[in-house]
């Protein structure tokens, strides 16, 4: 396994979904037992709704508790068994009240669940002549920030629309998160207009790394994901994307680029904080 300080291996799973929860679980399993044999990953991500087609209708019959429910209790284990963190894609969760949400779990090389991030902006959007998508209408928002730490690295999580809200990646970056991780499905209409230039313009304006996880696209499901899995340092370049299918993307992030970036264009102290702010708020 890459321990050292700086240097992290990532793997980004881009899987293809179906209806079949269990098949959807079986293949994320094969393919992180494969990854790590091959890559040696700290670190493997996995897509947005992996494990259920992602639509409005489908949300609540695919939703199970965390940490008890089967597909936790899968990821627990394979990061268990290979010794390795998973930020678990998401999946529909039944949590308090019956509400449903979309979540996002976090595994320790443990079998922990280091943490969970509920969507905290839920993707409601009416593009004329393009896409129309209330999560709304079956899901409940998030409403915590989630942090974990990995080998002294700090990492924050998004969801998918959550990419959009600059104000929660700058609170990230307060906090002293050196990646935000986002496991995302964007579409035919968005994918192309927004997908890498919001990662890239997250990056640069948080001098950190973005990394997304998509599903491969699948031309015949009622939801077509851009795929596109994607890296982009504090610089704010590219490091690694992929293609629509399904795919493994593995690379070694330099973190000492954070702290390179950062101090050449030092924006955090130059900021006229006697003017604005961004704040949290605690609900
Ligand atoms: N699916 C999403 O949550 C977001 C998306 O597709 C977009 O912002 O565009």
């Amino acid at each position: 396994m890459s321990q050292a300080s700086n240097i992290m291996r990532l793997v980004l799973l881009q899987l293809k979904g179906s209806r079949d929860k269990t098949a959807n679980v079986l293949n994320a399993i094969n393919k992180i037992e494969e990854a790590v044999k091959k890559h040696q990953p700290r670190l493997v991500t996995l897509p947005e709704c992996f494990n259920c087609p992602y639509g409005t209708k489908y949300f609540r019959e695919y939703a199970e508790q965390i940490p008890d429910g089967y597909t936790s209790q899968q990821l627990s284990k394979i990061a268990l068994d290979n010794q390795v963190y998973i930020v678990g894609g998401t999946i529909p969760e039944l949590g308090e009240n019956d509400a449903v949400y979309n979540t996002c779990t976090v595994w320790g090389p443990t079998g922990d669940l280091l943490g969970k991030h509920r969507k905290m902006h839920l993707f409601d959007i009416d593009v004329k002549g393009g896409i129309r998508f209330k999560e709304s209408e079956t899901l409940s928002a998030g409403n915590d920030f989630t942090i974990i730490s990995i080998d002294g690295h700090k990492i924050g999580i998004g969801i998918c629309y959550d990419i959009r809200f600059e104000e929660m990646a700058r609170l990230y970056r307060n906090s002293g998160c050196e990646m935000i991780i986002y496991p995302a499905a964007f579409n035919m209409t968005t994918g192309p207009l927004h997908w890498e230039l919001l990662q890239r313009a997250r990056a640069n304006d948080n001098q950190l790394f973005v990394v997304t996880t998509s599903p491969a696209r699948d031309t015949s499901a009622e939801y077509v994901a851009y795929g596109h899995s994607m890296i982009v340092d504090p610089w704010a370049k590219v490091v690694k994307t992929a293609g629509e299918g399904e795919e493994v993307l593995a690379a070694d992030i330099d973190f000492a680029l954070v702290e390179q970036v950062r101090q050449q264009i030092p924006l955090f102290s130059q900021r006229r904080l006697d003017l604005y702010s961004t704040e949290k708020k605690s609900k």
